[in-house]
């Protein structure tokens, strides 16, 4: 089975299940990886069905199967993932005017995978991600990019290697006049314009905002049309500086989401490193979580080694500490913190994360949440 034939059948597997919301954004992704015009207008046809009748699932169900069978005829090719697009060896950062330095800090990034960089305000995130981009100079250390081809200018190269920031700028006009714009700046055709600029909006979930103004879009939308205008170019590397501020969990959940698979395309993978103070979130979707703490690096790769494998278990509960203490008794608790209101219990190797459960449930203990985060980057926040 080709990769492509693997997305497909996976998103027959979401329809079969009438998990049409991701199911459909996967469709879309197929759609796109043909780069095919036809199959661009009939996703475009049925995604404008969809809006129309945002009820009728059992018919979209059906016509969105019919529209994975004329995916799956057409061949798309497949990108190779094996060299990495990005390496930084061992960069150094200082700025002149106060005492924060970053690094050393090598990282490498293959197309298609997703990269979190996490750590508090102040730690050095975008101060990274700038460089990786080329906006800012280092002091020291080394950085190599093995795009497609070599790029023929900075214009070309900034379509290449994009840096989204977290602020971006204002424009004017309608939200799809200013896509196709983007696209009448490569020579794209008119026809072909209209096409890719509207699949591009159905993929982003921007359907129903496309005749809005800048100042129409709520902030989630302005990073959705960011995105748009930047998938747009096709670039290799993208720097997302904190995609997920201002926006509410599920939409956070949505927009990763969607990165990922986009990151994931077939035939225009993409690296992608974005910042974030949504730790769990970004966990889930990303290949590797990279921590900055005073511009020192660390990665989850740590979390694996023979030296870290207790229990450590994050409980938010109006439990008193005793109380806890009392409770985990039996259970070889090495060190209970409490840290901004919420407790992090420590044990041994040994203890289960359903025995730890099954005190707490037997003691009858209210709990607001509990969650297992021994292999969680969230140990690096709360030692
Ligand atoms: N142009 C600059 N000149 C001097 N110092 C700077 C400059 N830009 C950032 N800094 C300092 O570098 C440090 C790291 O900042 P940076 O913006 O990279 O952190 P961050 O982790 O992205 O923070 P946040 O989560 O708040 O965006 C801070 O101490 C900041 O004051």
């Amino acid at each position: 089975m080709t990769k492509h034939q693997q997305r497909v059948a996976e998103v027959y597997h979401f329809f079969e299940n009438k998990d049409t919301v991701l199911g459909f954004r996967k469709l879309l992704d197929c759609a796109m990886d043909t780069q095919n015009m036809e199959i661009y207008r009939q996703a475009i046809e049925l995604t404008d069905w969809k809006e129309k009748f945002p009820t009728y699932i059992d018919e979209l169900v059906e016509k969105s199967k019919n529209l994975l069978q004329n995916i799956e005829k057409i061949p798309v090719k497949e990108h190779s993932l094996e060299k990495s697009v990005l390496r930084a060896r061992n960069i150094l950062k200082s700025y002149g005017s106060n005492r924060f330095s970053l690094g050393p800090i090598s990282v490498e990034i293959n197309k298609g995978q997703v990269y979190g960089l996490v750590g508090e305000n102040g730690n050095g995130k975008t101060t990274l991600l700038r460089i990786l981009a080329k906006e800012i100079s280092y002091n020291e250390g080394e950085l190599n990019y093995s795009f497609n081809e070599e790029p023929k200018n900075d214009y070309d190269l900034r379509t290449k290697l994009v840096y989204i920031p977290q602020r971006t700028e204002k424009w004017y006009g309608s939200l799809k006049d200013n896509l196709k714009f983007v696209l009448s700046n490569y020579g794209i055709p008119p026809e072909e314009n209209e096409t890719r600029t509207l699949m591009m909006i159905a993929r982003l979930g921007l359907w129903n905002y496309k005749h809005l103004k800048w100042s129409e879009l709520s902030s989630g939308y302005k990073m959705r049309f960011e995105l748009a205008r930047t998938l747009l170019r096709k670039p290799e590397i993208l720097l997302l500086d904190e995609p997920l501020a201002n926006l509410d969990v599920l939409a956070q959940q949505v927009i990763l989401e969607d990165l990922k698979s986009i990151a994931n395309s077939v035939n225009n993978p993409i690296a992608l490193i974005l910042s974030s103070q949504q730790l769990y979130e970004v966990e889930k979707v990303s290949d590797k979580v990279i921590f900055l703490k005073n511009g020192q690096y660390k990665d989850n790769s740590e979390l694996q080694s023979s030296e870290n494998t207790h229990l450590i278990i994050e409980i938010d509960t109006p439990e008193s500490r005793d109380r806890l203490l009392e409770i985990f008794a039996a259970l070889n608790i090495e060190k209970l913190n409490f840290n901004g209101g919420i407790f992090v219990a420590y044990f041994s190797s040994q203890t289960q994360f359903s025995e730890v459960m099954k005190a707490l449930g037997n003691a009858g203990a209210e709990i607001v949440y509990i969650r297992n985060i021994s292999s969680s980057t969230r140990r690096f926040f709360v030692n």
